[in-house]
């Protein structure tokens, strides 16, 4: 039986704009755009892999807010969990310290605008759903 890897995905959100992370790695994603996030250890509670992950990522304090409804899958028996998230009060700014070469805080308007990995696509339609509906902030 094959195992199924949750990778957790952060629409992290701050005033109205999404933060998108280009990867750097490896060679067929380095390019391309996601939500930063990563995979839940063994044992592990998803929303707990996503605050890890953001602080190992970007080194900053984040919390998950609501689980977007659906799961994505990727690449061999990975499938893609995604959550809103925010930064924490007095959380530094996010930095691309590990696996992303540039980020970008995203207004509606630009979502569309970086070339975000192919599996990504519905999730991050979902988030501006709710983006623009105003019910995430
Ligand atoms: N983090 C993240 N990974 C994604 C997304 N979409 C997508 O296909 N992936 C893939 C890339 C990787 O093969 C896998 C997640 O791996 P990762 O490298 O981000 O996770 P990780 O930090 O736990 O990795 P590792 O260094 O511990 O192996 O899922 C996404 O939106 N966010």
């Amino acid at each position: 039986m094959t195992e199924r890897i949750v990778v957790v995905g952060a629409a992290l959100l701050d005033g109205g704009r999404l933060l998108a992370a280009r990867r750097s790695a490896p060679p067929d994603l380095a390019g391309r755009w996601e939500l930063p996030g990563g995979k839940v250890e063994p044992g592990e509670r998803p929303e707990a892999a996503l605050v890890r992950e953001l602080r190992e990522e970007l080194g900053v304090d984040a919390e998950p807010v609501e689980r977007i409804p659906g799961e994505w899958p990727l690449r061999d028996a990975y499938v893609l969990h995604v959550w809103t998230a925010r930064l924490r009060p007095g959380s530094a700014a996010p930095a691309p310290l590990e696996d992303h070469d540039e980020l970008r805080w995203l207004a509606p308007a630009e979502i569309w605008d970086v070339p975000w990995l192919d599996q990504d696509v519905p999730a991050v339609r979902e988030t501006l759903t709710r983006l623009t509906a105003g019910r995430a902030h």
